[in-house]
């Protein structure tokens, strides 16, 4: 028995979803948005928001720390966690709260609550036993912590984003795992507020980074300030009384023993695909579950089934949930007409100190020929001197054979500012001649791109 009929329906009200939604929503009002949580998207209420204001207080009770070495003195900088933690959640639900209005903003009778599963290419089926029929389906489903089999035993000693988001004041230590994304920019902030934090990674990961020399480099600049290990060797973990016991080797090989309040699982996402049923769907699944699909049209096989966001495992940052989304809904929405939509190169940023970007083709997508790097260290920029924050590299990728620039790896002050010239660079298709030709000011930190630049061009001329 079919409960509902739809021309379109979206699964998850994130921030792709509400993309999708609109999107279809152009071709045809026959568009339901089935969202199994509560609205707010995870960017807004565990992600992107209350994980650059908790970085907001950081950033200013370090610059207050340091800038005696400017003959600036703010003697005994105070932190107050629990006045840090309110204005975070305070603001955060600000943020939240108007996402949440603008998505009830959507007629009542086109909004579903429950969690949806496949029963077949066409047919989803609600966690309360209603069936909706659509014609065709965007999974829109975000992605969740992957939370690994070690930290089981430690019980509510081990905590995820969402979970620090809801602190009422900073606890006195943090054991983070996982020197990714997530766990550099929260376990830098959370030592710049005075928690005592130790960093454990695998494999010697950093970031997104892919350059060896730009992550050589990160390596050393981070680990002057955190105690930073990007391939600890942890021996065991366990629970004593409210705490965790890390038992690791240092990086002189000595056996060490160090309590923390809370570990920090920061060892990456995974798509929420698996309970989904898609085994219901006829669609193939990649060894991560995940539906082979088109980047272009957001398509899954040649099913009227399309992914976007965090669910299809791609690029799991915003502007890409933003840019699928409204690919997907305006292909759902017009089907069977399915057009290529329009992508922007890679982008990604870090927002620690220094901060990261990388944009176009990483120093891993490089082919085996016919490319060349340029670089620049920040050590004798003259304004990142200036602003006391002269630490970083930058390693361009050109193409010699048509001086095209095809993208960067970049660990730098304001690098957020910087990678987003380089990504319209890229976006506009030009080549390293055309950048070099375009106005610097000074002192100012774009010269930076000037500098590598033309260490490219020279490369590629070699
Ligand atoms: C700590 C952190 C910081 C981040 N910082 C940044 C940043 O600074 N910049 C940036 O670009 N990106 C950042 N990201 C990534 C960004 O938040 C995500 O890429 C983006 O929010 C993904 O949007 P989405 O729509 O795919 O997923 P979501 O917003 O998670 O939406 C998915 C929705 O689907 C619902 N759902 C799941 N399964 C079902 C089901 N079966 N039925 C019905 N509903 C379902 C969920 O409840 C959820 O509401 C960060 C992420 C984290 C965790
Ligand atoms: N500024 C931003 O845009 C931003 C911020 C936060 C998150 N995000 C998004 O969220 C995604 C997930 O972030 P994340 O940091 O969880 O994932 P990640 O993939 O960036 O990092 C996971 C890290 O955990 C490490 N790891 C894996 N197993 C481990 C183990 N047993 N012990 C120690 N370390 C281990 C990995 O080597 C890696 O360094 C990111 O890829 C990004 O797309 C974006």
């Amino acid at each position: 028995m079919t409960d509902l009929e739809t021309d379109v329906a979206v699964i998850g009200a994130g921030s792709a979803g509400l993309r999708a939604y609109r999107a279809a929503a152009a071709h045809t009002n026959r568009v339901l948005l089935i969202e199994g949580g509560r609205y707010g998207t995870t960017c807004a209420s565990v992600g992107c928001m209350p994980s650059k204001l908790l970085i907001a207080a950081a950033d200013s009770a370090h610059t207050a720390q340091e800038a005696g070495d400017l003959g600036v003195y703010a003697d005994s900088v105070k932190i107050n966690g629990a006045k840090v933690m309110e204005r975070l959640r305070t603001l955060r639900d600000r943020f939240v709260s108007g996402v949440v209005s603008n998505t009830e903003k959507i007629p009542a009778e086109r909004r579903i609550h429950g969690y949806a599963r496949f029963e077949d290419a066409q047919t989803l089926k609600l966690d309360d036993g209603r069936r909706i029929r659509a014609e065709r389906i965007v999974i829109a489903t975000g992605s969740r912590p992957n939370v690994l089999p070690m930290f089981e035993g430690l019980g509510d000693r081990v905590v995820v984003n969402d979970d620090l988001f809801e602190w009422s004041d900073l606890p006195e230590s943090v054991a983070v795992f996982g020197p990714g994304v997530i766990g550099m920019e929260l376990g830098q902030a959370l030592h710049r507020l005075g928690v005592r934090v130790r960093i454990f990674g695998v494999g010697g990961f950093l970031g997104p980074l892919t350059d060896p020399s730009v992550k050589e480099a990160a390596e050393g600049i981070f680990a002057e300030e955190l105690d930073l290990d990007t391939d600890a060797q942890v021996d065991s973990l366990s629970r004593e009384g409210d705490q965790v016991l890390v038992r690791f080797k240092d990086k002189n090989g000595d056996s060490v023993e160090e309590r923390f309040e809370y570990l920090l699982a920061a060892t990456g996402r995974r798509p929420n695909i698996d309970k989904l049923g898609l085994e219901t769907t006829g669609l193939n699944l990649n060894k991560d579950g995940v539906p082979d699909f088109d980047r272009y049209t957001m398509q899954c096989g040649d099913k009227p089934i399309f992914i976007a966001g965090d669910a299809n495992n791609e690029h799991p940052v915003m502007p890409d949930a933003f840019d699928e989304g409204e690919i997907a809904g305006n292909n759902a929405g017009r089907y069977p007409k399915v057009e290529p939509g329009r992508r922007h190169p890679p982008m990604s940023i870090v927002f620690t100190e220094p901060q990261m970007a990388l944009v176009g083709m990483r120093y891993a997508d490089l082919p085996d020929t016919d490319y060349a790097v340029g670089e620049f260290s920040f050590s004798a920029h003259p304004r990142a001197m200036v602003m006391r924050a002269n630490r970083g590299l930058m390693r361009f990728y050109g193409r010699p054979s048509d001086g095209a620039f095809l993208g960067a790896e970049v660990l730098g002050p304001r690098a957020e500012h910087l990678g987003h010239l380089l990504a319209w660079a890229v976006d506009s298709g030009m080549s390293v001649g055309q950048m070099l030709d375009l106005p610097y000011y000074h002192p100012v930190l774009e010269t930076s791109i000037r500098n590598a630049l033309s260490d490219l061009q020279q490369k590629m001329q070699h």
